[in-house]
């Protein structure tokens, strides 16, 4: 017999339950046309934003003047070089390579992006690693900090010498002894003063045993030094809070990194994206901070000639990573004079060195030209660094008073007599080995033993150099939880009062959704329409998981980026950075969940008592916590916070269908996944504390031929979607679930984190 002959089946065929659920028959056409217009409608709506709406700037405190009058005018510490325990960094073969493995897990072609580099870094000079685009010099710095940052599909391999004094370091020693300060400036908090982050960063860096007072007399040093006084109390701002200059940010960042006094600093690319004035002063600063006894290396892409003059060591890197040239700035025209390529005189040293080492890929012809000639200077290197050439010891073994003058005088950047008669000399051209020969049995010979040999120079300044055991008492430990954590949330605090977007994104979702559900649903009847809006509005918590994801990818990504680069120099702990977002996250939540509670309680109208107002306000709670431990953990899987929402929105479209009221019967897989899935206990939660009890009525229509209603009792409905189940149970199960969606989060990040550091450890050893 047919469904629609027998009147017992009504109920059953799905024109009955469309015409329950209200729509018109002869909607076809009208929807589809409704979801064009609202296309079209948000497509025009984008673009007028696009188009027409200026973003405006907020202004920080009014800043005292415009231009850093302090730069680079404030005089740094007077400190000997012979006061200080100097590090000289050496590298020895040093190279790196590059594995990768395509998306399908195959092993692509090694990559190689240093070709052995043998070089001397020396204390109170500045170092600089020029060469030009995709030459490995971000690279070289990160190798030689330990920041390679190996991934799924890619793998640093490092291999060579790096030395301090002679002696091969430990990781930990790296790590205590060099700071790094990175290209951007993205670790500094926007909505922190220049003094605040000095402050905080004094309070995370420097040892317990000092006391606060002195954390911050350490601090308000560094802020003078650094030429920060006149901005010491405006905003750091950001592309939306108008704060310090570029050239101020930068400085703060070096201020940072110099707080715990760092024997080594390396620096990529200090003065990118400055004006030429605000660059020479960072150099002056720079040099400064070398005077002090420091090392300093930085890579420098395009240097103009007063910048050159900063320079006390230079390593050219050419494409592919080769060097060039490593030794010191005054030796390099002459050194290349000598090879047969002449700087003309008003040329910038910098520029004609980096012309001579770039491949010219504009015309065939030149291109080739041009590779034979890196080719030929890179060769020419070699056999300098292979030591073809008899070193200085070999000729010269002990150093004579004349060659330690010439050398105090190179290290102050004047040049020497010889070398000013050098770099006039004139040198015909000849190439590659003939080249060499030449300065080989120059008649002086000095530039081939310091090239060949810059060894001796440490000689200089022997007794103040650290010996290994120094060296290795020199470790640092990160601050403790106990430290860190105070200081963590005070600043995390005073970040989010200062970011009324960042309040508005932990509070409005939750609400703004919860009064959105309030006005649909609300108030609800008991009628038989009532069943689906009782149940509808119960699998609507599914979407408060949605919201804590969103209030997650909101906050959370520049949070990690400040916490990752902190935890590059290892100042607190993943323990502590987690503790902390989680205590200022979850007040926020529970003061939402609150809000929403009283909306769905009392406003949709289910039976008003403390217990229904609390399973309301913990199901919110408990969807979105874990909604924002899921974002915790894909955004610390995936960098791309774009691509960790994709994948995220996929998991949770499936999560809520899976809920218990959208799909019943599920593939047993399905039905184990189900279980970490904090809407299946919510649902669960719910559906037995607002339907148990309930009775429905239903109008003539809608009766049964013997006059029942179809559904009468709530239990029918629990029995119906299979929710006739025990609540406590599942409200524990739920506040399990909290704990390990956030321990689970929590293990990512500790993953995530020491992962690769032991990896690069693992390598280097
Ligand atoms: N993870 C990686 N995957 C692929 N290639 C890489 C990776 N890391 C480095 N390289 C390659 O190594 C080479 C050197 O890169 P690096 O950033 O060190 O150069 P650079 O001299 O600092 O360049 P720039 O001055 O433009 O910053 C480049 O060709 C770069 O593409």
């Amino acid at each position: 017999m047919r469904g629609e002959s027998n009147p017992a089946c009504t109920q059953y065929t799905g024109r009955y339950i469309m015409d329950n659920l209200g729509f018109p028959r002869n909607w076809v056409a009208r929807p589809i046309i409704v979801l064009l217009a609202f296309t079209i409608l948000f497509f025009i709506t984008s673009w007028i934003g696009l188009a027409f709406l200026k973003v405006e700037m907020t202004i920080a405190r009014a800043r005292v003047s415009d231009t850093d009058l302090s730069a680079g005018k404030e005089k740094m510490t007077a400190r000997s070089i012979h006061e200080v325990r100097a590090i000289d960094v050496g590298l020895d073969e040093f190279s790196l390579a590059l594995d990768k493995r395509s998306l399908t897990g195959k092993k692509l072609p090694t990559k190689t992006i240093l070709n052995p580099v043998t070089a001397t870094f020396q204390a109170g000079t500045l170092n600089v690693i020029m060469g030009p685009s995709g030459s490995g010099k971000t690279s070289l710095l990160n190798a030689m900090a330990l920041r390679l940052h190996n991934t799924i599909g890619t793998r640093y391999r490092p291999s060579g010498k790096l030395s301090f004094n002679d002696a091969v370091p430990s990781d930990s020693v790296i790590r205590s002894v060099v700071s790094y300060v990175c290209q951007d400036d993205d670790a500094l908090l926007p909505s922190l003063t220049v003094r605040e982050t000095l402050r905080f960063a004094a309070g995370l860096r420097l040892p317990t045993w000092m006391s606060k007072s002195e954390k911050y007399q350490r601090a308000e040093e560094v802020l003078v030094k650094m030429g920060l006084k006149d901005c010491a109390d405006n905003l750091v701002g950001n592309e939306l809070v108008k704060g310090i200059s570029g050239g101020e940010k930068r400085r703060v960042s070096i201020a940072v990194q110099i707080l715990t006094d760092p024997r080594v600093l390396l620096l990529d690319e200090p003065t990118s994206g400055l004006d030429a004035f605000t660059a020479s002063s960072i150099l002056e600063v720079l040099q400064g901070l070398a005077r002090e006894g420091r090392t300093l290396i930085l890579t420098i892409h395009q240097a103009r000639s007063d910048i050159f003059n900063h320079f006390g060591n230079v390593l050219l890197l050419a494409r592919g990573g080769s060097p060039a040239y490593a030794g010191s700035a005054k030796d390099m025209l002459p050194y290349f004079s000598k090879l047969g390529y002449q700087c003309p005189q008003h040329t910038n040293p910098a520029d004609f060195a980096l012309d001579l080492i770039t491949i010219d890929l504009q015309e065939a012809h030149r291109e080739a030209e041009s590779r034979e000639k890196v080719r030929k200077l890179i060769e020419s290197w070699d056999r300098v660094t292979k030591g073809k050439y008899p070193s200085a010891s070999q000729t010269n073994p002990r150093i004579s008073n004349e060659e330690i003058r010439n050398e105090k005088e190179t290290s102050t950047g004047r040049p020497t007599s010889s070398e000013s008669a050098r770099d006039d000399q004139e040198v015909g051209s000849g190439e590659g080995s003939e080249q060499v020969r030449e300065i080989a049995t120059d008649s002086d010979g000095a530039l081939e033993r310091r090239l060949s040999n810059p060894a001796p120079r440490r000689s200089y300044h022997k007794n103040a150099l650290a010996t290994p055991a120094e060296l290795g008492a020199l470790v640092h430990k990160r601050a403790s939880f106990i430290t860190a954590f105070p200081l963590l949330l005070h600043r995390a605090m005073i970040n989010l009062r200062r970011q009324p977007p960042l309040i508005l994104a932990r509070t409005m979702q939750v609400l703004g959704l919860a009064i959105i559900l309030a006005l649909f649903f609300a108030p609800l009847h008991n009628d038989y329409y009532s069943v689906q809006n009782r149940v509808g509005f119960i699998q609507e918590i599914g979407a408060f998981y949605f919201v804590g994801m969103l209030q997650n990818v909101a906050v959370y990504p520049a949070e990690r980026e400040v916490f990752y680069r902190e935890d590059d120099d290892a100042v607190y702990s993943v323990e502590a950075f987690l503790s902390t977002y989680t205590l200022l996250e979850v007040p926020f939540e529970i003061a939402a969940c609150l809000l929403f509670g009283i909306l769905a309680d009392f406003a949709v109208g289910f039976p008003r008592t403390a217990e229904m107002y609390f399973v309301w306000v913990f199901s919110c709670f408990g969807v979105v916590s874990c909604g924002e431990s899921l974002g915790i953990m894909f955004n610390t899987l995936f960098n791309h916070t774009g691509f960790a929402v994709n994948l995220i929105s996929i998991l949770l479209s499936v999560a809520q269908i899976m809920a218990g009221i959208m799909s019943i019967n599920m593939p047993k897989l399905f039905k184990i996944f189900n279980y970490i899935s904090p809407l299946k206990y919510a649902t669960a939660v719910l559906s037995p504390y607002t339907l148990r009890g309930v009775k429905f009525t239903c109008d003539d229509a809608q009766r049964l031929p013997d006059g029942r209603c179809t559904i009468e009792t709530g239990e029918q409905v629990l029995d119906l979607y299979k929710l006739n189940v025990d609540p406590i149970v599942n409200i524990g199960a739920l506040a399990a679930t909290i704990v390990v969606y956030r321990l689970v989060a929590w293990l990512l990040l500790r993953l995530v984190r020491t992962r690769w550091k032991s990896v690069v450890e693992k390598k280097r050893s």
